[in-house]
């Protein structure tokens, strides 16, 4: 008999949890630290094992679900059908190493491309952001019923002071909107800032060059939420291609994608 989507949520809770425990311990110790795509994309062999760790799990109590996680510890794949796990097993590994916090795991489960859960976990605040399809968002098991909509000017904003200094597409808008919003955050990890967003401790959470398991946890969140989360020009997300990431309450997130499409034309 297939698992029931709770079942599933449950078991994929424990797992987190029990590797949040595995990288404190080895934040105790010395790691490996590696770069990927350039000097600052670090990656370390905690990410391989806490990704390994839970690409064995699954295999071994869900056989026929598949997986598409960061560090590449299982086959690629080329599509979404079925039940899959997008998985980034430690979202913020700059954070993990330089500050031993503000990082998370973060797992979305898919059903033939269909959000049906999410999981966010900041390990070193054992904070538990969890969502099952159609059944709301919750926190450490307490549901979340309150969402604010705030205007821009009354908003705070995630967005990387990276991308209002660089010469980059969007950035004289981008620059126009963090002057009119309340203030800017960045915390440097994906993955909590689309839960901040879907908890109401950011209005808004703006990025390019997101990858699928940066941001598939936090779209379900947030859809939870009542939140939307699109690529800049409010197409919907790919779970397979790299992209940009508006995440953000309903009507903040139609005044923003309205604010970058204006001045790209
Ligand atoms: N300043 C930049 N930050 C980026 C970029 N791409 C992603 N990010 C952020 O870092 C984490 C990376 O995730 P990790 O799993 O590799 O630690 C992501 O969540 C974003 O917050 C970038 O090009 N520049
Ligand atoms: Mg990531
Ligand atoms: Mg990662």
């Amino acid at each position: 008999m297939q698992p029931t989507w709770k079942e599933i949520e449950q078991q994929a809770k424990e797992w987190v949890v029990e590797a949040g425990e595995s990288i404190k311990e080895a934040l105790e110790g010395s790691f490996q630290i590696n770069t990927k795509s350039n000097p600052d994309d670090l990656v370390t062999d905690v990410d391989k094992s806490t990704e390994a760790f839970l690409y064995n799990q699954i295999k071994r109590t869900f056989p026929n679900h598949r997986f598409l996680g960061e560090e590449g510890v299982s086959e690629a794949i080329e599509d979404l059908k079925g039940i899959v796990w997008i998985v980034d097993p430690i979202d913020g590994t700059m954070n993990f190493v330089h500050q031993k916090q503000n990082f998370a795991i973060s797992i979305g489960i898919y059903e033939n491309g269909i959000g049906k859960i999410g999981i966010v976990y900041d390990v070193m605040k054992g904070e538990l952001f969890h969502a099952i399809d159609k059944e709301g968002l919750f926190v450490d098991g307490v549901k979340l019923t309150k969402q604010t909509e705030r205007p821009l000017h009354e908003a705070i904003l995630g967005v990387n002071s990276n991308w209002l200094l660089e010469d980059r597409a969007y950035q004289p808008e981008l620059v126009r909107i963090a002057q009119k919003c309340r203030g800017t955050r960045s915390y440097g990890s994906a993955a909590l800032e689309m839960a901040y967003v879907a908890v109401d401790r950011m209005d808004a959470y703006i990025s390019f060059n997101l990858s699928p398991w940066d941001y598939a946890g936090g779209a379900v969140l947030l859809k939870e939420a009542g939140c939307k989360a699109t690529r800049f020009n409010n197409e919907e997300l790919s779970f397979l291609e790299k992209g940009t990431v508006i995440a953000a309450k309903k009507q903040l997130h139609e005044t923003l994608v309205q604010q970058l499409q204006e001045g790209s034309e």
